[in-house]
């Protein structure tokens, strides 16, 4: 994600809402209309659920960042209508018009408010647009709760697929609230919408309730005389036209509440009930509810038309491959692909037409002087850098401003949004990760798009993990060889297992929940060649200033190391490690350690130090596999170590090295002894 995305303009004289002074948002609607969906994609990775005072279907709650602004997030149950509600939906209804206090007439019902949290300041009306008739009742009622509504037209996919047109704004304005058409499944539409949130939430206006048919509206008006008390009014407290409304169509639960409450006015209220049902021509519920039946079907008459053979784009077509529920993760997949493809044939070829011929020409120089060894050591450096930077950080950060600038990236973050929440993080992390197979330096360069920082730490922590080609080159090379395809994949699996159990494991180390976000899905569109050089120019640019020195200059200490013949003491150094920890050879301690500045020379190494290329002569399965584990999870190398001293800090770079080492040999101990004791068993 682009910073640009992420930040909105600012207008500092508007009501910033934050914290305590979040605007509270519900989502209400009927069964099956999208409530969920919105909720969940934008939802932080945990929320609270709970459920209202006296009922079994759960809400969801959580804070919702958009921009500079949060939004307290509440999904509630279904809501088919205001009237004559029962059990678990009039206890909705009691939140809706009450939120956290009780008003006099539900004194007497529970010591518990209806919810743990205050009523909505503003009401989210979310309409499957599939079916707008049904939803249109509601729609007429909503307005009589007195507060704002903003509408969210959804399952716009739907009704476009079942030829179902809709004038939003002949809707708008017709029920006098704003009406944002969304796609909640696909994320389309749900920026709008939030912003829409903030516009009503900065300047309420509630919608005037719709009017009822004259013949009805008079019977309203003798009502509302009747009851139009000071103390009625406060008593029940809420709107007087709703209050008047539930009585007139006979709502079993306020008329009771009057009967215990007001006993005085009651038969005012049955006279004018049993009167109007003799006067009208069906009695006087059935009368409303035809009267309001027939309100919704003149309007959806008017905003609403039938289309045959709607036109299916190929933005919607692409967005069945990316969006889809099922389908995206195909979508997902193929670029997870491509990633791949990128790494073992692009940059393989790359890199063999770069850093290893620079590499091959270097090769013969073996100075004997303390000089001639650092000239060599710095020129290894450069060619190491050379080796990271045009294999694999340039035309890996430009497939990612590609996927960006497409819109691509954007329809994967938010697919793969619920597996990345199970390990505590944000979708968006989702193509850091997959860069990470190439190389972890663009990848954890890539988080610092993330506008949390707590996420950017996790996930820099998390992708060091991720085996960058380097290190699946190792495993390949000698796994392939000496455990089969098996072993190779068994190897690749546990990386997996070893990230998704550190991912849970860091979300206690870094508890701070980041507020939910929008994931914004643009429209899709050509990437063009300036601003892709440019942006991948301006992400590059930086990490050459700090990898260089320290790849320089670790490659000088490791080469005068060498020379004054400190191999030795190097072995006898890490001899804990080697021989005692993991059961290998003293002489593996150099390749290991060598191995932080590019951890492919640790493969020529092992051969030298080995003294030869038959590694399986020397070593066993259970020491060849231990190895590699080790090597697949201990410290990253330099350029990944420098990188991360720009993105996280220092603090955290250096609790990755102790996290990596760390995790490392646990699990190359763990291996080990699960691989001898299984060899003990056979
Ligand atoms: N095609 C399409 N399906 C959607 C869209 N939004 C939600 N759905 C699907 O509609 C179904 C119901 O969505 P939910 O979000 O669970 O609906 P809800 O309003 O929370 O339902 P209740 O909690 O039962 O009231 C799910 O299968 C969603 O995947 C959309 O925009 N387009
Ligand atoms: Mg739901």
């Amino acid at each position: 994600m682009q910073e640009s995305d992420t930040i909105q303009p600012l207008t500092w004289h508007e009501h910033i809402y934050r914290g305590e002074n979040r605007l509270r948002v519900a989502l209400v609607g009927q069964h099956n209309s999208g409530k969920s969906t919105i909720f969940h994609a934008v939802a932080s990775t945990s929320y609270r659920t709970g459920k209202l005072t006296g009922t079994h279907k759960p809400y969801a709650e959580c804070p919702v960042q958009i921009g500079a602004d949060e939004v307290h997030l509440v999904d509630l149950p279904d809501l088919q209508s205001l009237r004559d509600l029962q059990g678990d939906d009039l206890e909705a209804l009691k939140y809706l018009l009450w939120g956290d206090a009780r008003p006099l007439i539900s004194r007497h019902e529970r010591s518990e408010p209806p919810a743990p949290f205050s009523r909505p300041d503003v009401l989210v009306y979310v309409i499957d647009a599939s079916s707008l008739q049904q939803s249109l009742e509601l729609a007429l009622e909503l307005p009589e709760l007195g507060l704002p509504v903003v509408i969210a037209l959804n399952m716009m996919d739907e009704a476009h697929r079942k030829g179902v047109e809709i004038d939003k704004d002949l809707l708008s304005e017709k029920l006098g609230v704003p009406v944002i058409p969304t796609v909640a499944l696909k994320g389309h539409g749900l920026t709008e919408l939030f912003q829409q949130i903030l516009k009503t939430g900065r300047k309420p206006v509630c919608p005037l309730p719709q009017p009822a048919s004259p013949h009805i509206q008079a019977w309203a008006k003798k009502l509302h005389e009747a009851i139009d008390q000071p103390e009625i009014n406060e008593a029940f407290a809420m709107p007087g036209s709703m209050l008047t409304m539930n009585l007139l169509e006979k709502d079993a639960y306020f008329l009771s509440e009057f009967e215990s409450h007001f006993p005085e006015t009651l038969p005012a209220i049955r006279a004018l009930h049993s009167e109007a049902d003799k006067t009208l021509p069906r009695p006087l519920t059935d009368e409303v509810h035809a009267d309001r039946h027939h309100r919704s079907v003149v309007l959806f008459e008017d905003v609403a038309r039938l289309v045959h053979k709607p036109k299916i784009s190929w933005e919607d077509r692409l967005d069945m491959l990316f969006l889809h529920p099922s389908w995206g993760l195909i979508g997902s997949l193929s670029v997870f692909a491509a990633v791949l493809f990128m790494v073992f044939e692009v940059s393989t070829a790359l890199d063999a037409m770069s850093a290893a011929r620079l590499a091959d020409m270097v090769s013969g120089w073996q100075p004997d002087t303390a000089t001639g060894v650092i000239g060599r050591a710095v020129v290894d450096g450069l060619i190491g850098l050379i080796g990271i930077v045009v294999p694999y950080m340039l035309p890996l950060v430009l497939m990612l401003v590609a996927l960006e600038e497409s819109g691509i990236m954007h329809r994967i973050a938010f697919v793969v949004d619920r597996f990345f929440h199970a390990i505590g993080l944000h979708g968006k992390v989702a193509v850091p990760f997959l860069l990470g197979l190439g190389c972890n330096v663009p990848a954890i360069a890539a988080t610092k798009g993330l506008s949390s920082g707590r996420d950017r730490v996790v996930s820099s922590l998390l992708i060091t993990f991720v085996p960058c080609s380097a290190r699946s080159a190792i495993v390949l090379a000698l796994g392939a060889k000496y455990l089969g395809v098996m072993g190779v994949f068994l190897l690749f699996t546990l990386s997996l297992l070893v990230i998704a159990i550190l991912g849970r494991l860091l979300s206690h180390r870094y508890p701070e929940i980041s507020p939910g976000m929008i994931q914004e899905i643009p429209a899709y569109g050509w990437p063009k060649m300036q601003p892709l050089l440019s942006s991948t120019w301006s992400r590059t640019r930086d990490i050459l200033t700090i990898v260089t020195p320290l790849l320089v200059g670790g490659s000088v200490i490791l080469a005068l190391l060498q020379f004054a013949g400190a191999d030795q003491i190097i072995n006898t150094a890490l001899a804990p490690v080697t021989v005692w920890a993991l059961g290998l050879p003293a002489v593996l301690g150099v390749p290991i350690l060598f191995g932080v500045l590019r951890k492919e020379l640790s493969l020529v190494m092992i051969y030298q130090a080995l003294g030869t290329f038959e590694v399986g002569q020397v070593l066993d399965s259970i020491q060849i596999t231990t190895f590699l584990v080790f090597l697949l999870f201990y410290i990253p190398c330099v350029s990944t170590f420098a990188v991360m001293l720009k993105v996280i800090g220092r603090k955290e770079a250096f609790f990755s090295i102790a996290l990596s080492i760390g995790v490392a040999l646990i699990v190359a101990l763990i291996t080990r002894f699960f691989l001898t004791g299984m060899h003990g068993l056979t």
